[in-house]
């Protein structure tokens, strides 16, 4: 199958909208509201400049009945004076709307992009691991870019154009009812095609954001698996995807060109025809000397005036639809659920009745260490009828034990360990740290108890000492100095330009996988953290390093309580203990040695044979040392 040639992950909310526009972007108000003032202003000054480009027809109006009609160039010179000081003043109180929602407008987009993100940091791993990583970037940076091209131009907009649109129709209506009914008359088709272009764009807008939001994430996996897309020759593929997606946004884009042009070709046919049919009137009334000149060029530069605000409505109409879109987008991830258990109230299982050991989970005791009871787990995007992940999980860590977790690969090793540091809840049973319920813990309680170190390291932008230093504020150099010696990083360390402090780049790339995977061992045990979680952290050791690295370890396991996923013989040495996970459960746990004797899956699994062909126990590799 061509894995690399599908399309990526949609959100799971890209849905049409069902709600108005209006109400989306009503949402937006609680970031505007600290710099409202400054846009009421701004929308009251572009009122008053787009209001007196209508003064000028009235002024026409004054030169050709009064000194045009007198003969009287002194009058001529007064009235253009005057029509040049509007001139002015309108361009001078535009560039002031300007000046005036530029800076809050920046703020506002700062303040929603800052929202988002912390948003993002919060929210739990079920939900990153639902949604497209590119789908979250394009809310960050296309709709957010949306959203403040939409305050600072259509909300004023359609608002200034309607005031003027107002003004002007009353000005037409006084001038002379009967040709101003005559340039109404278009009004209210005009009305009903908006509100049928509305919905269909809304539709068009959305998916075209959704499609951005695909691109974006097929370019920001094929850059970071730039390794992988050129070592098996799938750039073809990848850029026959991306042209793929570029073709389906771009069809998306045309019919949003489309329905734009066809309501952009109403709005300026329907108020055009009007305009022709009065000046055709009006001429036919000058003729027969019911109406003055000077009032059919007022009327029809008042008429012309218009034309401006009425065509742009068209336009502001899709801009603004496009930021409902947009604001619709954001707020999936801002009203996404947190995880259920943030606070440190006691979760569902952790009731009064049971944190004293003796509830219907807790067979194994709540004294120290770390314990599971009964623990079942069932990712949330799982299909309904699959069975859970975990089942029925019972295991006791003692205080200061070690133990390590073997398993078959997909057993579910990763998934228990990923229940400690509170990366998901448990859906059944509960697991405690010290006899305290791990959800009646904050997640900074969590965070400061205990410390993980992933087979797959993620190393930051930033530098080593960073890196290693960041899971606590109070961290000093020394424990720097501890941590790298322990995860033998500190020759590599110091032979790298500015030894830790020097920047390991975009996930560590300049570094390779064995030194990620110590810089993250030492990110791990930097703290002296109480519990520690190891998911297989030496894989990409070379013997040697691997053998030296143990050695160390084990003094930092000496004093703390630890759950380390392991693969090989040399790594379940470092254990006091082992715990055979088979199908999501706890199949056995003994010592190294027990099982090997005893357990078929265990021996195979050490052994590397097939644990349901292996009648004999086989003789382990590296197994020379024995358990602590
Ligand atoms: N985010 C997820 N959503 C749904 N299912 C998942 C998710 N992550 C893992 N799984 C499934 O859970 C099961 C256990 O996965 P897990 O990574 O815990 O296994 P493992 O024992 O650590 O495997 P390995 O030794 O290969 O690392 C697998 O069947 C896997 O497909």
């Amino acid at each position: 199958m061509d894995a690399t040639a599908s399309t990526p992950a949609r959100p799971p909310s890209s849905e049409p909208p069902r709600h108005s526009a209006v109400r989306s972007l009503l949402r937006l108000w609680p970031f505007v509201r600290p710099v409202r003032a400054r846009l009421f202003t701004a929308a009251a000054v572009a009122v008053i400049a787009s209001c007196i480009s209508l003064v000028i027809p009235l002024v026409l109006k004054w030169i050709v009945d009064g000194p045009v009609a007198a003969g009287a160039p002194g009058g001529v010179w007064l009235g253009g004076g005057f029509l040049l000081f509007l001139g002015v003043a309108e361009a001078g109180l535009f560039g002031l709307r300007r000046w005036l929602v530029a800076r809050p407008l920046a703020g506002v987009e700062a303040a929603l992009r800052e929202r988002l993100y912390a948003r993002l940091q919060r929210l739990p791993v079920s939900f990153h691991d639902r949604w497209a990583s590119g789908q979250l970037l394009s809310r960050a940076t296309t709709d957010l870019q949306l959203l403040r091209m939409f305050l600072a131009f259509p909300l004023t907009f359609l608002l200034v154009n309607g005031a003027t649109i107002l003004v002007g129709c009353a000005i037409l209506l006084t001038q002379r009812f009967s040709l101003g009914l005559m340039l109404l008359a278009p009004v209210v088709p005009l009305m009903i095609l908006c509100s049928v272009f509305e919905a269909k764009y809304a539709l068009a807008a959305r998916r075209a954001l959704d499609q951005v939001g695909d691109l974006t994430t097929v370019i920001e996996e094929s850059v970071l698996g730039i390794r992988i897309v050129k070592g098996f020759g799938r750039h073809r593929s990848q850029a026959r995807m991306f042209r793929r997606l570029t073709h389906e946004l771009r069809t998306t884009e045309l019919r949003k060109a489309r329905l734009l042009a066809v309501i952009w070709g109403f709005i300026t046919l329907l108020p055009e025809l009007a305009i022709g049919a009065a000046l055709v009137l009006g001429t036919v009334q000058v003729a027969d000397g019911a109406l003055s000149a000077g009032t059919l060029v007022a009327f029809l530069s008042t008429a012309l005036a218009l034309r401006w605000p009425v065509d742009s409505i068209g336009f502001l109409l899709a801009m603004s639809n496009e930021a409902a879109m947009a604001t619709d987008r954001y707020f999936e991830v801002l009203d996404a659920p947190l995880a259920e258990a943030s606070d440190p109230s006691p979760g569902p299982r952790a009731t009064a009745d049971d944190t004293d050991g003796s509830g219907p989970c807790s067979g194994s005791g709540d004294s120290g260490g770390l314990v599971f009871s009964g623990v079942e787990f069932r990712y949330p995007d799982a299909p309904g009828d699959a069975p859970p992940t975990l089942c029925g999980v019972d295991l006791r860590i003692a205080s200061g034990e070690t133990m390590a977790l073997v398993g078959a690969t997909g057993s579910g090793k990763t998934t228990l360990t990923a229940l400690v540091p509170r990366l998901y809840d448990p859906t059944g049973g509960r697991i405690t740290l010290d006899g305290r319920d791990l959800t009646a813990l904050s997640r900074d309680e969590v965070r400061g108890l205990v410390s993980v170190a992933f087979e797959e390291p993620t190393l930051f932008s930033a530098t080593v000492a960073e890196n290693v230093l960041m899971g606590g504020a109070d961290l000093q150099e020394a424990d720097l100095r501890r941590a790298l010696a322990v995860a033998q990083a500190d020759g590599f360390v110091s032979a790298l330009p500015q030894g830790p402090h020097t920047q390991v780049g975009e996930q560590g790339m300049s570094l390779s996988g064995g030194q990620r995977q110590r810089l993250a061992l030492a990110r791990a045990v930097a703290g002296r953290p109480r519990f520690l979680i190891l998911d297989d952290p030496l894989s990409a050791l070379d013997v040697h390093t691997e053998a030296l690295v143990e050695a160390a370890l084990r003094q930092v396991l000496a004093t703390t309580t630890a759950l380390i996923v392991a693969h090989r013989p040399s790594t379940v040495l470092l254990a006091d203990r082992v715990a055979l996970l088979s199908g999501g459960r706890i199949a056995a746990v003994g010592t190294h040695h027990q099982l090997l004797r005893d357990n078929a899956e265990y021996a195979g699994l050490m052994s590397g044979t097939d644990p349901v062909t292996a009648g004999s126990v086989p003789r382990p590799r590296g197994t020379s040392g024995g358990t602590r």
